[in-house]
């Protein structure tokens, strides 16, 4: 057996790049990034030597499509450039002990400069190193084909900064990706908040595009330079005083987000070495419509839509972080999740949790416009966090059968706190409640059954769903005599309602200025509720509730009987005054328990009026005409069916 010779791997440059371009990055328009990275990285190297050295990146787009970035930065001798350019996954600045990148540097992979062939058929590096002064610069060029060539550039040429310059070649079809304004968008994207001076040559009117570029590294005749980073952060910049401050942030807001902000929370978690804002956003948003944020790591922009990193009921804010202690995935578009990411999610959520706390603590126009925006936020962190939910019974207001109050008014005011964990059945019960004075809170809006069920757990006395007894308790049954002399007007009534799926019941509840209620049968839970009820209540309850379960209608419009309105009508004969009277008291309970009015209601409505007035005015007729006449066209009663 002949021993095996060991080989090394090949490469196939297309396909790693083809692999970057679909699987890593979003788009090509991460070159950009790219190349800055390295800019200032190689400047980080270069202060390392001499921190007075010059701190620049600039970017030339050329007339023939061309694109330069001037660093200077520490640059490559000819062996940096043979062992780091022309072998992918080969970077100088990963700790070879630990492995991972040094914390210096923002690259660590050794496959950022490939990205660029995303875009380009060439790229050229020509560099002259700052270990080497003396040396001769190099020139090395990478083609998209894999292929490479090294060369040391004559001494007698012409006489090279310390530092590097990058060119890129357009690849067919992908020329606008180096055009100037996509460049210039580009670079202020990414390195707007970047600790370099990085400018972008951009031509005034009538500018001279096809100049060559001065041997001085100024701009070409008719260019000027456009800076697109600042020297400290928006937030960590120093103002004359806080309302400076405020206003420069609500600035920076506007610009890079878009909108006004609410208020700002500054953020600060030292063992990440993040720094930075959360922006409370000036109109409501749905739960989980908002999340994502804008990141930096060491001032290099990483996303403007990075998730994750506050929990989820803080949608009501967008952060802008930047971050030294946090690391980037490969794509350098998310962060990668390790334990001081968590940390720092913590972290931020108690920030913002701190402060949306004290905020509605202060009772300030803030904390009201804040709760009148943003109340659905309090709720969904009410849920999770137990001093939330306690400031929440306080601050937040509730529809409730007494008006609009907070949990802690509805206790103080009543003892107790019960709901109705359906919107249905708040509209349900409503009517009756409020008559009654009993005080009914709706916790049929978003997170309030969970959140009313939440205080419920914790105080069982004291917090309470409703229950099929409250409905109970509120209406009592007539006396057996009454039952048995309003049989007929009952029964007629309910040949009345049926065509509308209602049943008609009778039954007595105070105040007797309520003529009627209309209660609904759909609910499945209310359904056995009340099955569970009857069989613990006695005969005369029992009757009572198996009024209400029974499957027939969907509603019942339950009459009470204490009201001289239903006593007249149960009175009447049955005829064409009492079915319009009837239907009026069906439209109005329907009203008063939330219903929209139908057609079909409409015109019960309108038709049962005019009934109702023609006989108004046939009695007031005969009322004037006096006794003779009353008795020559006798009395509505004569109607009978
Ligand atoms: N402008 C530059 N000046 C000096 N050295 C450079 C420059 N650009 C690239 N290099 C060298 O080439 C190496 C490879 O660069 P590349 O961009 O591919 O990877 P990286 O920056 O190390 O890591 P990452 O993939 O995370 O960007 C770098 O580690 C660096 O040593």
């Amino acid at each position: 057996m002949t021993d095996p010779a060991a080989q090394a791997f090949q490469v196939d440059l297309h396909g790693v790049v083809d692999l970057l371009a679909r699987h890593l990055y979003s788009g090509p328009r991460v070159y950009v990034r790219e190349l800055l990275q390295n800019g200032v990285d190689a400047i980080t190297a270069r202060r390392a030597l001499d921190p007075d050295a010059p701190a620049t990146v600039r970017l030339r787009p050329l007339a023939d499509g061309s694109l330069l970035v001037v660093d200077s930065g520490v640059g490559l001798t000819r062996a940096e450039a043979e062992e780091l350019l022309a072998t992918v996954g080969r970077s100088s600045k990963r700790d070879l002990d630990l492995g991972l990148g040094r914390e210096e540097f923002l690259g660590q992979f050794g496959i950022g400069l490939l990205s660029a062939f995303m875009v380009a058929d060439e790229i050229e590096l020509v560099s002259r190193s700052a270990r080497e002064p003396d040396a001769p610069a190099v020139r090395w060029r990478g083609h998209a084909d894999g292929s490479y060539d090294l060369v040391e550039l004559p001494a007698d040429g012409p006489a090279l900064p310390v530092g590097s310059t990058v060119r890129l070649r357009p690849r067919r079809d992908m020329e606008h990706w180096l055009a100037g304004e996509t460049v210039a968008a580009l670079a202020a994207e990414f390195g707007s908040l970047l600790p370099v001076d990085l400018a972008v040559e951009v031509p005034l009117s009538g500018a001279d595009a096809a100049a060559p570029p001065p041997a001085d590294g100024g701009p070409r005749p008719g260019h000027v330079w456009r800076r697109v980073s600042a020297p400290d952060l928006p937030w960590a910049r120093t103002y004359p005083d806080e309302a400076a401050r405020s206003r420069a942030l609500v600035r920076y807001c506007e610009t890079t987000f878009g909108f006004t902000p609410l208020a700002h929370v500054d953020l600060e978690v030292p063992l990440a070495g993040v720094t930075g804002v959360a922006f409370v956003l000036p109109a409501a948003v749905p739960p989980g419509g908002g999340g994502s944020h804008r990141v930096s790591l060491k001032r290099m922009l990483l996303g403007t839509r990075v998730e994750g990193l506050l929990p989820d009921w803080a949608f009501f804010v967008r952060c802008a972080i930047d971050a030294t202690g946090l690391r980037p995935t490969a794509s350098r578009e998310q962060l990668y999740t390790d334990e001081v990411l968590l940390a720092t999610q913590e972290a931020l959520a108690g920030a913002v949790r701190d402060w949306t706390l004290t905020t509605l603590e202060s009772s300030t126009t803030l904390a009201q416009q804040f709760v009148a925006t943003h109340h659905l936020a309090v709720r969904s962190l009410a849920l999770t966090d137990d001093t939330m939910l306690d400031l929440a019974s306080r601050i937040l207001p509730y529809e409730t059968t007494d008006g609009t109050l907070t949990l802690a008014e509805v206790a103080a005011e009543h003892g107790r706190v019960v709901y109705a964990p359906t919107l249905e059945e708040y509209k349900r019960i409503a009517p009756v409640a409020r008559a009654q004075g009993i005080a009914v809170v709706n916790a049929g809006y978003v997170y309030d059954a969970d959140l009313l069920a939440r205080y419920a757990r914790r105080s069982p006395g004291e917090v309470r769903p409703l229950g099929a007894g409250d409905i109970a308790q509120v209406l009592g049954t007539v006396t057996p005599e009454r039952e048995l002399a309003t049989l007929d007007a009952v029964r007629a009534g309910g040949d009345v309602l049926r065509p509308l799926d209602t049943d008609l019941v009778l039954r007595t509840f105070e105040p007797a200025s309520l003529p009627a209620v209309l209660l609904h049968d759909r609910d499945g839970d209310h359904q056995r509720d009340l099955q569970a009820a009857m069989s613990e209540a006695d005969d005369v309850w029992s009757d009572v509730l198996a009024g209400f379960a029974a499957p027939a209608a969907a509603r019942q419009l339950v009459l009470n009987d204490a009201s001289p309105l239903v006593r007249d009508l149960l009175a009447a004969p049955v005829g064409e005054v009492f079915t319009a009277g009837l239907r009026s008291l069906y439209v109005s309970a329907l009203l008063l328990a939330g219903e929209p009015l139908r057609a079909r209601e409409s015109e019960l409505m309108t038709g049962s009026m005019s009934v109702l007035l023609r006989a108004g005015l046939d009695g007031g007729r005969r009322a004037a005409a006096g006794p003779d006449d009353e008795a020559a066209g006798g009395p509505a009663g004569e109607e009978r069916a």
